[in-house]
C-alpha cells in the first residue's frame, strides 16, 4: 500500500505499472505501513540482532559485530528495494518513426532474485521481446525494469508476470513476451537439495500467445 504522501513522489510510469498490477491481480502482497525506509533500517537492525545472538553467534566478536546492519542496509536497499515504487527506473520511450514492426528480443538478461518463502536467492537469465506499437522503450530499461521486480521477495511465475504486465502497459501493447530460466537456492543449498535443476517460466501476451509462428520464434 502507498500513502498519499508517498503516492505524490512517485513517477506517472510507476503508479501505472502499480495500478496495472493490482488490477490484474499480480501485485505482490502488501501490508500497509507507515514506516519510512530509514524507520524499516533501524526497525529490522533491531530485530536481526536478535536473530544473530540467539543463532548463539558472539556480536561483539568484529567480523559479526555489523551483521544486523549490513542485513538491514541490504533488506531495504538492495535486495528488497523494489517494493518501493519511489525506485522504479525512469523510463525513456522514443516514438516508433521508423516504423518497427518485428519483433524486438532481449536474451540473457540477469535475474537475481529472492524466494519469498526462503529468503534465499533465486538465480537465472530473462529473455524479454515485444513488437513495437506506437513507442520504442531504451534497450537498457527493460533490463531496468526486470532487475526492478527482482529486488523483491518473489515466486518465479509473478516475477515473470509482473515484467510481462509493466511492460505491455508502459508500451501500450499487449505484444510482448517473458520467458525466465533459474536455479532457486531453496531447491539447490537446502531442502531437496537438488543441485542441478532450473525452473522455466514464460508469460505471453497479445500475438505471442495468439500466434504460433511468433511463440515459437520467441521461444528459439
Ligand atoms: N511455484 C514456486 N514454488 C517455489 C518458488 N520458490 C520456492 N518454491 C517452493 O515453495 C515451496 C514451499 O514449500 P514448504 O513445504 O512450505 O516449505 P519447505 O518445508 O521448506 O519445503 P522444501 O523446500 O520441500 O523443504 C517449496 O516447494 C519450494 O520449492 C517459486 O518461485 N515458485
Ligand atoms: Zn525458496
Amino acid at each position: 500500500m502507498i500513502n498519499d504522501i508517498t503516492r505524490a513522489e512517485l513517477s506517472a510510469e510507476a503508479l501505472k505499472v502499480q495500478q496495472a498490477l493490482v488490477t490484474h491481480g499480480l501485485e505482490t502482497p502488501l501490508a500497509p505501513s507507515p514506516m519510512t525506509s530509514e524507520q524499516k533500517y533501524e526497525r529490522i537492525k533491531g530485530l536481526m540482532t536478535e536473530v544473530v545472538s540467539t543463532l548463539g553467534l558472539d556480536l561483539s566478536d568484529d567480523s559479526l559485530a555489523e551483521t544486523p546492519h549490513r542485513i538491514a542496509k541490504m533488506y531495504v536497499n538492495e535486495i528488497f528495494s523494489g517494493l518501493d515504487y519511489a525506485n522504479f527506473p525512469k523510463i525513456t520511450q522514443i516514438k516508433n518513426k521508423m516504423g518497427v514492426e518485428e519483433m524486438v528480443k532481449i536474451r540473457d538478461i540477469s535475474v537475481v532474485s529472492t524466494c519469498e518463502h526462503h529468503f534465499i536467492t533465486i538465480d537465472g537469465l530473462a529473455k524479454v521481446a515485444y513488437i513495437p506499437k506506437d513507442n520504442i522503450i531504451g534497450l537498457s530499461k527493460i533490463n531496468r525494469i526486470v532487475r526492478f521486480f527482482a529486488q523483491r521477495p518473489q515466486v518465479q511465475e509473478r516475477l515473470t508476470q509482473q515484467i510481462l504486465v509493466a511492460l505491455q502497459t508502459l508500451l501500450e501493447t499487449d505484444d510482448v513476451a517473458v520467458s525466465i530460466n533459474a536455479t532457486h537456492y531453496c531447491v539447490k543449498s537446502r531442502g531437496i537439495m537438488d543441485t542441478s535443476s532450473s525452473t522455466q517460466t514464460t508469460a505471453l501476451g497479445g500475438c505471442f500467445k495468439a500466434n504460433p509462428a511468433t511463440r515459437a520464434e520467441f521461444l528459439a
